[in-house]
């Protein structure tokens, strides 16, 4: 058994439609196996459709698996009890591509941030308490927990996104596209506050993007999936300096272009 922090098996995920000719299968992921270990920073950088948020909805456990094995802390994902299942959402965490569109706009920000919180025990003045201390974590005001989504700009909103993602202390964060929405001015802000929060908390990163100019600053290694597949695997550096597989040579293109 693997020590990694999260560990993925030979993973498929097929979704079935059925139609004329019967119940059809369209395989979504195929034989996906990678390890994350605790600290790092790993990317899974892939063109739209190619797998990346199914392969996040089934390592948080919102979708299952078709075959294969998702290991978090040594334990086996699908295998765990009610009580395990629980305490593994609550170590590992999602922030989204979109933090306005994300959340309920009558919420105010406390409830956004203490919604957690609160359904895992917290009670409303420790919910105050640890709110203010996340706000005042990813450089918010302690007042801003009065105010709703609409007085704030994306950035802004993505910072609340965050507090509210690392509010029951996490081992590790889904980071799904999470400057794409943004003015690359305000990406690069966000991505220091993410680094910067990696260090203080000890957490552990799987970032998903089809950005590699992103990548290249923040990751620590590189999974390129391709149709539902790891096409090609390695160190930031050998994925920029030697990309061994045509796919990631366009990706790269295509990403040298667009800057
Ligand atoms: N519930 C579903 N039923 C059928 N097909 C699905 C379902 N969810 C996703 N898919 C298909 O699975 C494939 C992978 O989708 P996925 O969203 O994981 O890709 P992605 O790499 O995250 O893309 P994007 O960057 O656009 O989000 C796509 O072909 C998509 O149409």
């Amino acid at each position: 058994m693997s020590q990694a922090l999260l560990s993925l098996h030979e993973v498929e995920k097929s979704y079935f439609s059925s139609g004329f000719g019967g119940k059809r299968e369209k395989k979504v992921l195929r034989g996906v196996s990678f390890d994350v270990n605790k600290g790092e920073t790993v990317a899974l950088v892939g063109e739209s459709g190619s797998g990346k948020s199914t392969t996040a909805r089934l390592i948080l456990g919102l979708d299952k698996l078709t075959l294969g094995e998702i290991w978090f802390q040594q334990k086996q994902r699908s295998a765990s009890s009610p009580a395990e299942q629980l305490q593994m959402r609550k170590q590992m965490q999602i922030v989204f591509q979109d933090p306005i569109g994300s959340v309920n706009p009558r919420m105010t920000i406390f409830k956004i941030i203490a919604e957690p919180l609160l359904t895992h025990g917290y009670t409303r003045e420790q919910a105050m308490d640890r709110v203010k201390e996340l706000l005042g974590l990813v450089g918010m005001n302690e007042q801003d927990m009065h105010k709703y989504p609409h007085q704030f700009s994306g950035g802004q909103m993505q910072r609340i996104g965050i507090a509210r993602a690392i509010a029951l202390k996490p081992e590790l964060l889904i980071l799904d596209e999470p400057t794409s929405a943004l003015d690359v001015s305000i990406q690069a802000r966000v991505l220091k506050l993410l680094k910067a929060l990696q260090k203080e908390l000890d957490l552990t990163y799987l970032f998903i993007t089809h950005d590699l100019n992103v990548v290249q600053s923040f990751a620590d290694r590189v999974l390129v999936m391709k149709q539902g597949e790891i096409v090609e695997r390695g160190s930031v550096q050998a994925i920029f300096e030697e990309p061994q597989h045509l796919y990631t040579q366009n990706l790269l293109e295509a990403n040298f272009f667009v800057k």
